[in-house]
């Protein structure tokens, strides 16, 4: 296992200042503490060449274990073993062999080119010269950079720096990878260029575990989500699962020939009446088969068009948020 994290937890210990003017001169004497619980025991592991997306509202504690695992916090408990070392405890060796993208927060110096940025960090991380102008001729080819990264950082677009960002973060060849919200405020194409330069690290045997709240991040690169919320995992299985878990497998589009009437097939939904001959359904095809189905519309409105989708994994993770919000922490 390339990543263990056992039953992690991280209480924040902050003091209240009070409101008024009295409160804030009282809080200099007594200081009232304040603790917020940000991960309340989370265990997983990752293997080496996965691709796992944490995913959970805004407070869910995704970067509280972010910069655990990359060493720059402390946690209060638990254990975190990565490539065998302990993040916070053995971060100067620990940092050699893994990256780190931050969607909000640059790594890169604003008033130089990135081009110098990566020599600079050649020299911090020591890396050979010809396995260094080997690795930055494929990111620039990769990433196409070319003539990006001869300008000052304060002069590129948001997609141009976060490909520099990307470029740079790969200079030490890290085995392990960790972003977060690494497309952030960047349009498509950008985003895919991204998306695909990660894909392509990944068939080269890097390890990412990235947060983000763009679900296409995750349909499109990780093979396994992590769900977290109130600082507990509420999800940790395949994608694909993720689809099934409200119980309609399919969800189905009909344009009809004739009317709907009120009622549908047994082990289908409605879900959306867009008109009298349109409708959406969800189709549980645990209890019924999508053939028999499909006959049974046949039959009783016709069929004049009809598309077969999965559910929308937004759905599901609203789903999966709102079951927490109401059961309380685990
Ligand atoms: N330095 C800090 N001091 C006190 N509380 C903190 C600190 N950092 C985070 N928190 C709190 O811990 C909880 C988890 O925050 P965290 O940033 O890990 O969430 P997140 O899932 O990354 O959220 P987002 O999606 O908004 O980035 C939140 O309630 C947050 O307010």
């Amino acid at each position: 296992m390339l990543i263990q994290v056992e039953n992690l937890r991280k209480t924040y210990v902050t003091y209240e200042r009070g409101h008024t003017f009295k409160e804030t001169v009282a809080s200099l004497f007594v200081r009232k503490q304040k603790q917020i619980p940000a991960v309340t025991g989370i265990s997983f592991g990752i293997e080496a060449g996965e691709i796992v997306g944490f995913l959970g509202p805004n407070g869910a504690g995704k970067s509280t274990t972010l910069k655990i695992l990359t060493g720059v916090l402390h946690p209060t408990s638990g254990a975190v073993s990565v490539m065998g070392y302990t993040p916070w405890r053995q971060r100067k060796h620990y940092v050699r062999h893994i990256g780190v993208v931050f969607g909000q927060k640059s790594q890169l110096l604003w008033d130089i080119p990135p081009i110098d940025a990566f020599y600079m960090n050649k020299a911090i991380y020591d890396i050979p010269d010809a396995e260094f102008e080997e690795t930055l001729g494929r990111m620039i080819a990769l990433l196409d950079v070319a003539d990006v990264v001869r300008k000052p950082t304060r002069q590129l677009s948001l997609g141009e720096r976060m490909k520099c960002e990307f470029a740079m973060a790969m200079l030490h060849r890290p085995q392990i990878v960790f972003l977060d919200e690494p497309t952030i405020g960047l349009d498509v194409i950008a985003k895919e260029k991204i998306r695909g330069f990660i894909a392509e690290m990944n068939k080269q045997g890097v390890t990412f575990i990235l947060t983000t709240h763009d679900l296409d991040d995750v349909e499109q690169l990780a093979q396994r989500v992590i769900v977290i919320n109130h600082g507990a995992i509420v999800f940790d299985d395949a994608i694909q699962r993720l689809r099934t878990m409200t119980g309609s497998s399919k969800m189905l589009r009909l344009t009809a020939k004739r009317p709907f009437g009120q009622s549908f097939p047994a082990g289908t939904r409605l879900v959306k009446r867009l008109s009298d001959y349109e409708a959406e359904l969800a189709v549980d095809t645990a209890t019924v088969e999508l053939g028999q189905v499909i006959q049974q519309l046949s039959e009783s409105f016709g069929i004049k068009d009809m598309s077969l989708e999965d559910p929308a994994i937004e759905h599901v993770i609203k789903e999966l948020y709102v079951a927490q919000a109401g059961g309380g922490g685990t």
